[in-house]
């Protein structure tokens, strides 16, 4: 058979010989008579089938440029007969291109869906069940691209179904979103410029927006978002993923301090409010606590202002509380002396009323009286009722003078309580948890121990602890045990030290010891004494022993120094006291 080289006719005879030769005209038998018609090679008919893959993989790879690229590929291994990497190639084309074709959305829209419906306040959603429903999707999505695609989409779409308002979320959240984004692109390998695009959008569009509040953290987000903009292929951008994990590290952490802040601001405020019916005895104590809180407010928040306010502010409640009884039992003393002093002032007119009454009564009688025995009659009962009024004032007298004198007591102990009551917030020196010094007592300590160090030359040691795992403990055991927790340890602290030794407060789970007198091999002594007494005294909750242990900075305070420089360097020193593994003393 002469050999046909143009396609139609080719076509045709195909056609032709499949009516001749009666055959059922199927895509099979006549792809068969094509070929055999068109007189292709074995190798031909196989290139003809991958071309035709080939066609079908660049139609469906559309937009997609990994898939192009990976389709690229294949024709380069195909011209080069490179056949025995032809399945792994083909395998990466399926790949490229399902990772795109089957999303239901494109990543950078769906991450702009999920923080624009996270922000969006919906009564049928609150956060807490967004939260939720959030992380049942990031737990079951089996590291599947395509799955975890498909089912942020079904869950969105849950979230517009009711009415909405507008709210603005947190930065946590959407820094929260883009490390997703950033682990499934690990996991899964997706596309390295649909993610680029992705993680620039959510850095420009949704985070460095929310960071108004904090320019340094919005700059430095800007600079990320143009870090990624320079990622240029899959390679840099592996190698630049580090460098983003730090910095969500970097987010993560000025969140989770933003959240303890909060939580510190509204315990503080609900404190104030829930203790107004205490304080407001008199008009001064409502001033100062306001006062309090507008220091506060106006100064940088930090957890340890926020601490020094809500302990100094509880201990002035509580010891204002006591004085307050004390002054309405004096007032209240003071109301009945007064209420028995006007009923007196009234029997007394009352009983000289009378006394008049009777004289006028007397004096008609004695202008009526005709003898003298009539009238000694009508004087000898004039004579009784004067003697009788006279008796009744004297007694109301004595009464008077009686009530006057508890009236005068009760008053100048008015004077004093309310005097006291005046100085209360300036004298509290104790933490009222713990029994050690407050913030203010360890100023006043810390002044005097400074002052005799310089005095006499002496060596002044000072150690800042800070208990380790403290939050675990109390999401374990809860808040109560905690609080007892921080008593049991400075008791043990107090036992352990010296007279000449002061413990103080300093936060939370902090506490800075004073040691005059003391060296730093010295201190370091006193520190491991409490370390391995705290191995022997454990403490116990509910039967169970508990062992605490902490991590503490150690310095010299210097003559000159001011006592944030001291406490700064120990603070440095427990830092590294912790990242070295915690449960140990660094000096400095
Ligand atoms: N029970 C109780 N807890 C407090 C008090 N003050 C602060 N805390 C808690 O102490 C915990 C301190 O937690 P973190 O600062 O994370 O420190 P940590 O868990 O000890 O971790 P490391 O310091 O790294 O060992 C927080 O959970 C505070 O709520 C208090 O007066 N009573």
């Amino acid at each position: 058979m002469e050999k046909l080289s143009n396609p139609t006719d080719i076509a045709r005879e195909t056609l032709k010989q499949l009516a001749l030769r009666r055959i059922v005209p199927s895509p099979d038998h006549y792809e068969a008579i094509y070929h055999e018609i068109a007189q292709t090679s074995d190798d031909e008919r196989q290139h003809a089938g991958l071309k035709e893959l080939i066609q079908a993989l660049e139609g469906l790879s559309g937009q997609n440029p990994e898939a192009k690229r990976q389709v690229e590929q294949l024709k380069r291994i195909i011209r080069k007969e490179e056949w025995s990497n032809l399945y792994d190639q083909l395998i990466r084309c399926f790949n490229a291109q399902s990772s795109q074709s089957e999303l239901s959305k494109t990543w950078a829209d769906l991450i702009k869906d999920l923080i624009l419906q996270w922000d969006l306040r919906n009564p049928a959603y609150p956060p807490s069940r967004k939260k939720e429903a959030l992380d049942r999707v990031l737990a079951n999505f089996g590291n599947n691209s395509t799955e975890l695609n498909n089912k942020l989409v079904g869950l969105i779409g849950s979230w517009s179904e009711t009415g909405v308002e507008n709210n603005v979320s947190p930065a946590s959240d959407v820094a929260a979103a883009i490390n997703d984004l950033t682990l499934s692109t690990e996991t899964t390998g997706i596309n390295w410029q649909d993610w680029r695009e992705s993680t620039v959008t959510a850095l420009e569009v949704g985070l460095a927006a929310r960071l108004l509040h904090n320019p340094d953290l919005q700059q430095e987000t800007l600079t990320i978002a143009n870090e990624a903009k320079a990622v240029g292929n899959q390679a840099d951008m592996e190698k630049w993923l580090p460098r983003l994990r730090k910095f969500w590290l970097k987010l993560e952490l000025q969140n989770d301090q933003e959240d303890r802040l909060a939580d510190g601001l509204m315990r503080l405020l609900r404190l104030l409010t829930d203790n107004m019916a205490e304080i407001v005895i008199d008009d001064e104590w409502v001033r100062g606590q306001i006062a309090v809180i507008q220091t506060i407010m106006a100064q940088p928040l930090d957890m340890r202002v926020l601490y020094d306010a809500e302990a100094g502010l509880k201990e002035v409640l509580f010891k204002q509380s006591q004085v307050k009884h004390s002054l309405v039992e004096a007032q209240a003393a003071l109301k009945n002396m007064l209420t028995s002093f006007i009923d007196r002032l009234g029997l007394i007119s009352q009983s000289t009323d009378n006394y008049h009454a009777k004289i006028t009564q007397y004096a008609t009688k004695i202008e009526a009286a005709n003898d003298l025995v009539s009238i000694r009659h009508v004087m000898e009962d004039l004579m009784q009722d004067t003697r009788s009024m006279q008796i009744d004032v004297l007694r109301s007298r004595d009464d008077l003078l009686e009530a006057r004198k508890q009236a005068d007591l009760a008053h100048s102990r008015v004077i004093e309580l309310e005097k006291e009551l005046t100085a209360l917030s300036d004298k509290v020196r104790e933490d009222q948890l713990t029994g050690a010094l407050n913030r203010r007592g360890l100023e006043d300590a810390y002044q005097i121990e400074l002052a005799r160090s310089q005095r006499s030359n002496a060596p002044f040691a000072l150690s800042l602890l800070d208990i380790d795992n403290f939050k675990k403990l109390n999401d374990n055991l809860g808040h109560a045990a905690g609080d007892k927790a921080l008593q049991h340890l400075v008791q043990v602290v107090k036992d352990l030290l010296r007279p000449t030794d002061t413990v103080a407060r300093y936060g939370g789970e902090e506490f800075v010891i004073l040691m005059p007198n003391t060296n730093l091999e010295e201190g370091m002594l006193v520190m491991q004494r409490v370390q391995r007494e705290l191995t022997k005294r454990f403490f116990m909750h509910e039967n169970e022993k508990v062992l605490i242990t902490f991590s503490a900075g150690l310095t010299l305070a210097g003559v000159d120094e001011n006592r944030d420089a001291v406490l700064a360097r120990a603070d440095g020193a427990m830092y590294l006291a912790k990242k070295s593994g915690k449960n140990r003393v660094e000096t400095v």
